[in-house]
């Protein structure tokens, strides 16, 4: 009798253990009408997480859209979705961000606005940094200004005439994540603090490696290590110069983005262990956030410009328009001249065109970035798919949307007289879905509101951002080509890498710099 009963308690047993996690995520599920990636996704993450760990992920995901539709189901509890209205829902519908970027992001084991997942405490940092960032801000900002002059002036135009004379090939990869690092440390840090990685290529080289090495290891393991060390002492430093009052008096720029924090961290009750931590986190977040996507979109828009010379001289014209322009400066004559101003560098087509369909096709930032659908009462339906389930995770990704093709023909080829014609009816469409720096909450910080003008941005709820490096960006663009023309040495692997931050997988691109005097 009593073996009878457990034979029927195993039956049942089974029977709902088969019901729940193969019937019902096959033909059940909310989730169950959307298409899967593979055969097994409604029933394990295998497949996926096999793709992510073998560098396939983005690329994969971008091909199963392209057969399925916008919305794909990558494993039991988790979705892509590729379409306007599924980003209007996901990343402006409050939804939180996963576990993962903390696993990745974090700092010294402490949080920062890339690594926060809850909503509260990234909002009220948030808010604590925006006004740093914002346009009007930065386009006041003296400290910027003298920033930009001493390095595109004093050190950055100086070395590619140097180069240019000597007919001497360099790779542009790491100098111009060097110039990233020199522009947001400064701005960051303060002159006197901020690196010169343009001229000190040991010290940037090492900065590189370590940075390389601090990216592939765990928080767990990188905490407190060489690459973290580095940062918490510069801001000790900065911490004491500013405790003893002495960041006014500096004879450099003022550590604009420090400061700001560390005055709003001073109202807050916290011992000062913490708030060290707090700080670092966050400036090293910014720091790694600044140089890399700058190199990369510098590296591939001169990449992009190299492969067509009559590309490069339309661009001079436009260049040569500018007053003030960027022609044969010096660092002595520096003192006289002011650079081009932002909104003048902004109203260049010419130049808005490259940069934006570079960071179009060669997004910076290319992989998923995975939210949490919430468990409200309101049922969250997307792209026709009803009541997704709370705690589902879904994702999009700025390399698929950026690869829709009703929106943006030919959308494998690099072409900027896309964004050239604002008549085109497609240009509002276009505008909407380029997603280079994110949208709504979690939108990048120091994105540029001249790319993400009201009408730019899918739906900002951040009206701040930007900086130094779309502005920044723009300017060094503007100062090359103004000065020289460039062409290929050697561009071996300069496909990116299927990752959520993509350099060219070879780390190189080699330029010849030309003087257009020389020519
Ligand atoms: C071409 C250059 C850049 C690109 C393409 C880029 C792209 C992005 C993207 C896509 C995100 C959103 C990630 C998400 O949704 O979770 C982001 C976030 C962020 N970026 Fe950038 N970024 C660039 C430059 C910078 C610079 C120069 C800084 C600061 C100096 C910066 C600081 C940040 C910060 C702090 C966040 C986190 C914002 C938040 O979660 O609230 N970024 N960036």
């Amino acid at each position: 009798m009593l073996s009878s009963l457990s034979t029927i308690a195993i039956v049942v047993l089974v029977i709902a253990l088969i019901y729940q996690y193969f019937i019902f995520p096959y033909f059940f599920s909310p989730l169950s009408k959307i298409p899967n990636a593979h055969l097994t996704s409604p029933i394990t993450s295998l497949w996926i997480s096999h793709k992510r760990k073998t560098g396939n992920e983005i690329k994969t995901i971008y091909s199963l859209h392209q057969q399925h539709g916008p919305v794909v189901r990558l494993g039991p509890n988790e979705l892509s979705v590729n379409s306007i209205d599924g980003l209007r829902t996901i990343y402006t519908g409050g939804f939180e961000k996963t576990p993962w970027y903390r696993d990745i992001f974090v700092n010294f084991g402490t949080d920062n606005l890339v690594s926060t997942q809850e909503y509260k405490p990234h909002s009220i940092q948030k808010r604590m940094l925006s006004n740093v960032y914002s346009k009007s801000y930065l386009q006041n900002s003296p400290d910027l200004q003298r920033v930009s002059s001493s390095i595109v002036v004093g050190r950055f135009l100086p070395l590619l005439g140097k180069l240019a004379q000597e007919r001497e090939s360099v790779n542009v990869l790491p100098l111009l994540q060097g110039l990233g690092q020199d522009f947001t440390s400064a701005y960051l840090f303060g002159s006197r603090y901020g690196t010169d990685f343009i001229h000190d290529v040991a010290k940037r080289e090492h900065w590189l490696d370590m940075y390389e090495k601090f990216k592939v290891s765990h928080p767990k393991d990188r905490s407190f290590g060489e690459f973290e060390r580095w940062c918490l002492a510069l801001c000790d430093k900065v911490s004491n110069n500013l405790k003893e009052g002495k960041a006014r008096s500096d004879q450099g720029t003022q550590p604009v983005v420090y400061a700001q924090f560390y005055r709003c961290l001073e109202k807050n009750p916290e011992n000062w262990e913490r708030k060290r931590l707090v700080l670092a986190s966050e400036m090293l977040d910014h720091l790694i956030a600044g140089h890399e996507t700058s190199g990369i979109t510098f590296t591939y828009t001169l990449w992009e410009l190299s492969q067509r010379p009559a590309l490069q001289a339309r661009l001079r014209a436009e260049l040569l328009g500018l007053s003030p322009n960027l022609r044969n400066r010096s660092p002595e004559k520096e003192k006289d001249g002011a650079l081009p101003s932002a909104q003048s560098l902004d109203n260049l087509p010419l130049l808005d065109s490259i940069i934006r369909e570079t960071l179009r096709l060669h997004t910076p930032v290319p992989g998923p970035q995975p939210r949490f659908v919430p468990s409200s009462s309101q049922p969250v339906n997307i792209e026709g798919y009803t009541n997704i389930p709370g705690g589902t995770i879904v994702s999009s990704s700025a390399f698929c949307l950026h690869r829709i093709a009703d929106v943006y023909p030919n959308p494998d080829e690099w072409l900027p007289e896309r964004w050239l014609n604002p008549d085109d009816s497609n240009s509002e469409a276009m505008k909407r879905l380029f997603w280079a720096f994110g949208s709504g909450g979690r939108m990048c910080l120091g994105s540029n509101l001249a790319l993400q003008s009201t009408s730019f941005s899918p739906t900002t709820s951040y009206r701040a951002a930007l900086i130094p490096k779309v502005t920044v960006i723009k300017l060094v663009v503007a100062a090359i080509y103004t000065n020289f023309t460039t062409s290929i040495v050697d561009d071996e692997g300069i496909e990116q890498e299927d990752n959520y931050i993509a350099p060219p997988k070879g780390r190189k691109l080699v330029l010849q710099f030309t003087s257009v005097s020389q020519r």
